[in-house]
């Protein structure tokens, strides 16, 4: 800026008055939340308040308008908070996360609704199901697969015995560090506790630096970095969040094998989500075991274009039918061309059940 001033105290003065001016302004948005809240109720006592299409539409708004020099996902991830705090304005939101505190699944729910929304640690992924089947919270954030191993299959089976619907996803790089205490004798590290995917995660490192050490599978990453704080000889793989609870220091940082280590989550809830205008669409489909199945039920999105993102096979757990397909596909259902396709694969499956569209992850 051309009236930018060059020394110090000039330069503080007017920091402080552009602070002014975006407080004003968060003020007024705030204020358009809650009038946004009344519109809400006027038309629908039963009204949801938290909207995932509008919040994707928000910040990917903000990250195409960004000119720099913070980067787009800096940016919206500030906005990402502005929105959280109005959200909490018009009603506070409660979401169930796999904990314990401390885990990825923790950060993940951070990142999606921000820090104004409620979050509760649940033992399970099923609890995560149950509290919001039961109406105990608004939202829940389960893992559903990691790119380096693969499916979450305990999230998976969950969707089949409910009645639960995608309302959104993230996508979390996954960074693992050795994390060690005040306590620990660091050339002394005989035992190192994880989550067993964090170890698979980690593999090729731990063989090269701590090939003698005994590998404890432990519940979750927090776990493993509680139990360091009163061990001496033990060190743990996990991440930040757990690190930061447990005041635990990193002995070498980002030691998962694969550089774009990442886990995607989903945020299920009991809401239709709108089309936000770039959005994926899950499904699980029951076939019959007959020669073909496969290609019977694929074969509709290959002539109507439609861009397969994920495909696991499950087997049933009702006995009847062999093969159950959760298939995830670009498209929001209510798309004329995602429509015709769901219609077909109805027809061609034993059992169909649309699990959500949703945005696709913006952060
Ligand atoms: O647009 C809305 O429906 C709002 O409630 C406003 C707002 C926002 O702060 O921009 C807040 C919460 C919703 O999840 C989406 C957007």
């Amino acid at each position: 800026m051309s009236d930018t001033p060059k020394d110090l105290e000039g330069l503080r003065q007017r920091i402080d008055q552009l602070d002014s001016d975006i407080m004003r302004l968060i003020s007024e948005r705030a204020e358009c939340a809650r009038s946004v809240a009344e519109t809400k109720t006027k038309d629908d006592p039963q009204a949801v308040f938290y909207r995932p299409e509008r919040e994707a539409q928000v910040l990917r708004r903000i990250m195409e308008l960004n000119d720099g020099p913070l980067d787009s996902e800096e940016m919206a991830r500030l906005f990402r908070e502005i929105m959280s705090a109005c959200l909490a304005l018009e009603q506070p939101i409660k979401v169930a996360y796999l904990g314990p505190e401390g885990t990825f699944t923790q950060q993940a729910s951070l990142k999606h609704f921000g820090e104004s929304a409620i979050s509760l640690p649940m033992a399970a992924i099923d609890e995560v199901f149950r509290e919001v089947e039961a109406g105990a919270v608004n939202y829940g954030v389960v893992p559903v697969e990691n790119s380096t191993e693969g499916v979450i299959n305990h999230t998976l089976d969950s969707f089949m015995d409910s009645s639960m619907r995608i309302c959104g996803e993230v996508v979390l790089r996954i960074h693992h560090h050795l994390l060690v205490s005040d306590n620990t004798r660091r050339d002394k590290v005989s035992r190192i506790y994880s989550h067993p995917q964090s170890f698979a995660q980690c593999r090729k490192w731990l063989d090269a630096h701590y090939p003698q050490a005994e590998r404890v599978p432990v519940s979750s990453n927090a776990e493993a970095a509680r139990l360091v704080k009163t061990e001496w000889h033990s060190a743990a793989i996990a991440g930040d969040m757990a690190a930061k609870l447990y005041g635990l220091t990193r002995v070498a940082e980002k030691i998962e094998d694969r550089p774009d280590n990442s886990t995607r989550f989903l945020i299920i809830g009991n809401q239709d989500v709108p089309m936000s205008g770039d959005d994926k669409t899950s499904i699980v489909v029951a076939m019959r075991n007959q020669p073909g199945a496969l290609h019977d039920l694929l074969e509709p999105f290959h002539r109507h274009q439609i861009d397969l993102t994920r495909l696991e096979t499950r087997p049933s757990r009702s006995g009847v039918w062999n093969y159950v397909f959760f298939i995830d596909f670009k498209g929001h259902r209510d798309e004329p061309r995602v429509a015709a396709v769901l219609e077909e694969v109805q027809v061609r499956a034993a059992e169909l059940k649309v699990l959500g569209s949703f945005p696709m992850g913006v952060l």
